[in-house]
């Protein structure tokens, strides 16, 4: 135990990122906050924005604030995104939530491939994005074609990839496992199938390096909420490539799709540009948010948060290895994101029990309690109070 916090503290003592900490708000019941994978922590310099946008830009500025800088946060702050994620300008916006990006993605995708009838979609990715292959395809009389992950976290496109293959939804990291699929590998599988693929970043973005332009990637989305630490329903970012935008029709064209959105005009013509992806107006504080959050990864670097991760995640596997649990998290850095899932009997209790103790992990249905570490506000001794809470909650229960 000792000989765990001290290997702790020198990693700590060595860690390159360990000033960002201090740049987040840090509640001191909290022990341990292992769940910044569904609700990253809150940024100082978020607080003060958000204080200064509620006080002086929309008490000051009141409706004129739309034409100081509102109207393009969709767009800027899409392209501060997706200088993260490997997309070059005006490719990127931001606006919904996750899901209804998914709709739009899914639907816009479908229409690009029209002489083809199905849909492949993960058979145990996120409720949201099955449940959303599942309403597209009924809406658009395709087919869904559901595979399943390997035990090993990788993923076989081989029995339901074909020249019916419309398009291909997937998560880069799946919610429970932590598996990281090999992107740029899997789209030229598709592409090879000539249908086109939907990558899901919720789980990588912020954490995970990504080049979307260079492995050529349709279209891509994901939540901002999470590594981005830019609050709870923080708007999500959506991608379309260049080549696909010029005839990209996305199922809810409302009037900031529009090419001039204060024309007014009585006949729709979309924005020539990645604006053809929203819909209505936006939530400008959420998007001051996600600029805040954006703007931190990009000042510490995706590669070096990266780094860290895969050394958070490798101490947490050892820990979890030692005592004999069964972990379902990849073992092959390459091959996970930046949580490490256990399966355990009684794993809502265990969850609720950590809790009691200040440590918070997720419990994910049925069996599986998920242990989240974001490198920008994860520190290695709190990942290690983390799982020492866990083993006692575990060995009390043998
Ligand atoms: C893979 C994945 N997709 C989508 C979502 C969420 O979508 P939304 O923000 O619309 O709730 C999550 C998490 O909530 C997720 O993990
Ligand atoms: N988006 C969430 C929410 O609105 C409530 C509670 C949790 C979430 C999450 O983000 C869950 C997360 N995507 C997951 O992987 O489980």
């Amino acid at each position: 135990m000792i000989d765990l916090r001290r290997r702790a503290a020198r990693l700590d003592a060595a860690d390159p990122l360990a000033r960002w900490r201090r740049e987040f708000v840090l509640d001191p019941d909290v022990m341990a906050y292992l769940d910044g994978n569904s609700l990253g922590r809150l940024p100082r310099r978020t607080v003060e924005r958000l204080q200064t946008f509620v006080r002086d830009e929309w008490g000051g500025r009141l409706i004129r604030g739309w034409s100081e800088g509102w109207a393009e946060l969709p767009t800027a702050v899409g392209d501060e995104v997706g200088r993260l994620v490997g997309a070059a300008a005006g490719q990127t916006v931001v606006g919904d939530s996750t899901s209804i990006a998914i709709a739009k993605a899914l639907h816009a995708a479908v229409r690009l491939r029209p002489e083809r009838d199905e849909i492949v979609v993960a058979a145990h990715d996120f409720p949201t994005d099955r449940y959303l292959a599942q309403r597209v395809a009924a809406d658009t009389g395709r087919t869904l074609r559901t595979v399943g992950l390997r035990d090993d976290g990788t993923l076989d496109l081989t029995d339901v990839l074909g020249e019916r293959t419309a398009v291909v939804l997937l998560s880069h990291v799946d919610y429970r496992s932590g598996a990281l699929l090999d992107l740029p590998r899997l789209t030229r599988r598709v592409h090879d199938a000539g249908a086109l693929v939907v990558w899901d970043l919720c789980h990588s973005v912020g954490v995970v390096p990504i080049a979307l332009d260079q492995a050529d990637v349709d279209l891509a989305l994901g939540c901002t909420y999470k590594y981005l630490n830019a609050g709870p329903g923080a708007p999500a970012f959506l991608y379309a490539a260049a080549r696909h935008l010029p005839h990209l029709q996305q199922p809810l064209p409302g009037w900031w799709s529009a090419d001039d959105l204060f024309a007014m005009a009585d006949d729709y013509r979309p924005a020539p540009d990645a604006r053809r992806l929203l819909s209505g107006t936006p939530n400008v504080a959420g998007l001051l948010a996600v600029r805040e959050g954006v703007a931190m990864v990009d000042e510490a670097g995706v590669e070096a948060i990266r780094a860290k991760s895969v050394l958070l995640t490798g101490l947490v596997l050892d820990l979890l290895d030692a005592e004999g649990l069964d972990v379902v998290t990849p073992r092959d850095p390459a091959s996970r994101g930046s949580h490490v899932t256990v399966r355990l009997p009684g794993a809502r209790d265990v969850a609720e029990r950590m809790a009691e103790r200040g440590v918070l992990p997720d419990f994910r249905e049925p069996d599986l309690v998920r242990l989240g570490l974001s490198p920008l506000t994860t520190s290695f001794e709190e990942a290690v109070v983390g799982v020492e809470a866990m083993l006692d909650v575990v060995r009390s229960t043998r």
